[in-house]
This record gives C-alpha cells, structure tokens and sequence, in this order.
C-alpha cells in the first residue's frame, strides 16, 4: 500500500540533462517518466512541478547584466519547455498528462485553474504544472510547495541531484552528513540551500512535509512513495 494518496513531485530541470551539458537527455527523461508511471500504476495521485535549470536560470551567468525580471520570465518560459517534453514523453509511455502553465500562453498549453488541475488528478491524469509560479524572483521549489498545499498534497517529494538534505552544500563540503530528518525551522535557520527559504517557509505554515531524495538513484521515488526511509524528511 502506497503511503501517500496525492503527491507534488519537483523535478530538478538539470537532472534531465543526464550526462549531457544542458537540455533535455532522451534516455534520462524516459527512464524519469517510467518511474513516474510506476508511482501512478499504485493508484497514487501526481502531480509535477519542473525546474528550469537544465536549460535556463534567470540568475546564472547567461542573464548578466539583464533586467532580473525578464531573466526570470526567460526562466519560468524554459520550464514550459520541460513541462511540455515530459507530458510528450508520457504521452509515448501510454499515460495521459495535461501541462497547466501559471503564465498565459494559451496556443501553447492550458492555463492553471486550480479546480480543473483537481478535477483530471482525480481522473487518474498526471498534472504538470509550468512556468513556477507565474512571478519573477521566486523559484519552482516555492511553486511546488504552493500548487501542493493548493491541491492538497499530503508530501512534496523534490526529487533532486543530491540524496537528501546535508549539514551543508554536498557538492561544495565533502565532509557534509546527511539528515534522515529534521524540522522546517533548523533547515532555515540552518540556511540550507537544497530548498530555497520561501519554500521551506510555505511548506512549515502549512504543515506540508518535504522528502528530498535522489532523481538518480533507480527506484527512489517509489520506495518514497511506499513511505520508506529514503533521503531526508523535512517536517513540522
Ligand atoms: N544543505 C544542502 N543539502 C543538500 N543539497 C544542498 C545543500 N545546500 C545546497 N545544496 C545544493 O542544492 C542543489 C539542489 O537544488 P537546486 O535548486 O540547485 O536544484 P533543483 O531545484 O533541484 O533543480 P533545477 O533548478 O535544476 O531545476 C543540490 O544540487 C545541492 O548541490
Ligand atoms: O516561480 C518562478 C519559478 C521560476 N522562475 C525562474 O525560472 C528559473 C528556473 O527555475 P528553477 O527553480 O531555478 O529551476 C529560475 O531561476 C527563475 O529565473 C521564476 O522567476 N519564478
């Protein structure tokens, strides 16, 4: 029995890249939607939030100089592009998805309307949810905390590069050690950048749970899913 009825999955923009330098890897985003589908194949309810990075950030090098709100619509734009790849890659995979973007770009995709994202989770659809939140100088780990306590997922699982949450940036501190748990206030107190702050924030007022596991590592999401130890739980 799967632990959890409604997920909101954020999926890292750059771990769709797999071992290439930026963009979308076939390979990867096919194995990621497998997963995906597994999860649903449960009866479990999934929802997606997908990040940008792989292709865009409005605060990385590429926008120097440039005005931090059109870097960040650029960003948001970028995420549309994987929510659009993904669904596509579903569709191959013989599930039915539907992308909502928090931005009007309605030749493209269908705009978010929180009853109608409700309605297909019901329907046994998969939701994916782009452009973030519709705002610059937010984060797509702020649009998944905020479409999860708005559909009302009982955990966001940001599936992400690294295998949880670390004393520090992993990546940077070889010498970091990994959280199995630990609540909402010592990650921000902590200033522990896995998540950024706003979210966390949302997540904590809104008694929303947060696991953060690795996208890499085969079979992660589902034992997540059928609530094993895997990663880091953050928490109230
Ligand atoms: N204390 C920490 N514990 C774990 N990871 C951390 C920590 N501090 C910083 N990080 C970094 O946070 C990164 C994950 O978050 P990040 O926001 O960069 O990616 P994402 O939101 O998953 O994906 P993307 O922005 O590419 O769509 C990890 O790759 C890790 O290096
Ligand atoms: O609500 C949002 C979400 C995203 N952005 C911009 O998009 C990029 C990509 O998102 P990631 O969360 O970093 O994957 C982000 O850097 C922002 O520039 C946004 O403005 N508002």
């Amino acid at each position: 029995m799967p632990a959890h009825k409604r997920i909101l999955l954020k999926l890292s923009g750059e771990a769709l890249m797999g071992d290439d330098a930026f963009g979308i890897n076939r390979a990867t985003i096919v194995r990621i939607v497998r997963e995906i589908q597994e999860v649903t194949q449960l009866g479990v309810e999934v929802a997606v939030v997908i990040g940008g990075g792989n292709i865009f950030r409005g605060v990385a090098g590429g926008s120097v100089g440039m005005d931090r709100a059109t870097a960040d619509y650029m960003g948001m734009l970028a995420t549309v592009m994987n929510a659009l790849a993904l669904a596509d890659t579903m569709r191959q995979e013989g599930m039915t998805a539907r992308v909502m973007s928090a931005i009007g770009i309605e030749q493209v995709v269908e705009p978010y309307v929180r009853p109608k994202a409700l309605q297909y989770l019901e329907e046994g659809k998969v939701v994916i949810f782009g452009a973030g939140t519709g705002n610059p100088f937010f984060t797509t780990d702020t649009a998944a905390a905020l479409r999860g306590a708005e559909i009302g997922a009982e955990i966001v699982l940001k599936a992400t590069k690294v295998d949880g949450v670390y004393t520090a940036d992993p990546k940077k501190d070889p010498s970091a050690t990994r959280y199995s748990r630990l609540s909402f206030d010592e990650a921000i107190t902590k200033n522990l950048q896995v998540l950024d702050a706003t979210a966390f924030a949302l997540c904590r007022d809104q008694k929303l749970p947060i696991r953060v596991f690795s996208i890499f590592k085969p079979g992660a999401l589902k034992a997540v899913v059928m609530g094993h130890d895997e990663g880091t739980l953050v928490h109230v």
